[in-house]
């Protein structure tokens, strides 16, 4: 079976307020997604919904086909939420031997060690007495405990300094290479897009744009073609389809299109007084927080 999640116009509300509406997606065996978007997008619901642990008020999620609280599907599932609460009165070691045994077929502690830099101090301490950072690792180790089929990790890098999320990210690459399906939320493009194979991006409690990295970073990316003028009209422009913004700054005049030669070519055939023309592209991450803050259809 291909089709590992299935979420199927998934909606829910809280006090008769849109957390997430109408969302539909599908990832299958092997992919590495990311769910990127702002605060209060709509990630962790979504993750809550797909992890059994919030009811939909409308749509439906399935996890290997079946309903997500299935023994079956627990079995294959490894998680990270963002609380991490831990047992107390349990050394870190005693907490993973216990956590292996409710499955099948575990990582041995030497693995889980290994990929989550759990060091022999840490497995030595009581688990509610790690700090946050140590707190993230071992819950990562929790997650992994199982050698879960499919992993989900909901802003799994918060509080991690910059070595543990170096390990954290080249752990993600292993699993993946080793063909588990991996889902982490995050706020962040960067991350998404060097971790990520695909990208389904939220913006208020919807799907904005879903697709490669490229596809979502060329689709984010705006380009125009400017010039300075000494005509005080553009009405002539104004007809073309192919360009979908105008304005003017800083005494230039800006023209946005997907198709920048097609626009120059349109500025001499109109005959129009342009001179000094440049052609730019937006910058991402400029062009990320004023999409997410624009909330419109990409791709
Ligand atoms: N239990 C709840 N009760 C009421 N409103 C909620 C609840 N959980 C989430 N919300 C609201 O639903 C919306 C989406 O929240 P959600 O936590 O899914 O966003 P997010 O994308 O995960 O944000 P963040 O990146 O900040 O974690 C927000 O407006 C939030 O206030």
């Amino acid at each position: 079976m291909n089709e590992i999640v299935s979420v199927k116009n998934v909606s829910k509300s809280f006090h008769h307020k849109h957390a997430v509406k109408d969302v539909s997606f599908s990832i299958n065996r092997g992919e590495v997604v990311a769910i990127l978007g702002p605060n209060g997008a709509g990630k962790t619901t979504t993750i809550s919904m797909m992890l059994g642990l919030l009811k939909p008020t409308a749509g439906e999620v399935r996890l290997f086909n079946q309903h997500p609280n299935e023994i079956k599907v627990r079995e294959q599932l490894g998680i990270m939420l963002q609380e991490v609460s831990v047992m107390n009165g349990l050394k870190v070691r005693e907490l993973l031997e216990l956590i292996r045994q409710y499955y099948p077929n575990p990582l041995s502690m030497e693995e889980l060690i290994s990929f989550t830099g759990l060091t022999d101090n840490d497995l030595k301490t009581l688990a509610e007495k790690l700090s946050g950072g140590q707190k993230r690792r071992l819950s990562f180790a929790l997650a992994l405990a199982g050698n879960p089929e499919l992993v989900i990790l909901d802003e799994p890098t918060v509080g991690m300094d910059i070595t543990s999320r170096n390990r954290f990210w080249k752990t993600v690459q292993l699993l993946a290479d080793s063909g588990k399906t991996i889902i982490f939320t995050t706020h962040y493009l960067q991350e998404a897009d060097d971790v990520a194979q695909r990208i389904i991006l939220f913006n208020k409690g919807s799907i904005i744009a879903d697709g490669t990295p490229s596809e979502i970073k060329s689709s984010l990316t705006k380009q125009f073609v400017s010039f300075q003028t000494n005509s005080g009209s553009m009405a002539k422009l104004y007809e073309h389809s192919i360009i979908t913004h105008i304005f003017e700054k800083n005494d230039r005049v800006f023209l946005q299109t997907e198709d920048t030669d097609a626009v120059l070519a349109l500025i001499f055939k109109e005959n129009i007084d342009a001179y000094n023309i440049q052609i730019e592209r937006g910058k991402l991450e400029e062009a990320f927080e004023q999409l997410t803050t624009e909330h419109k259809e990409v791709i």
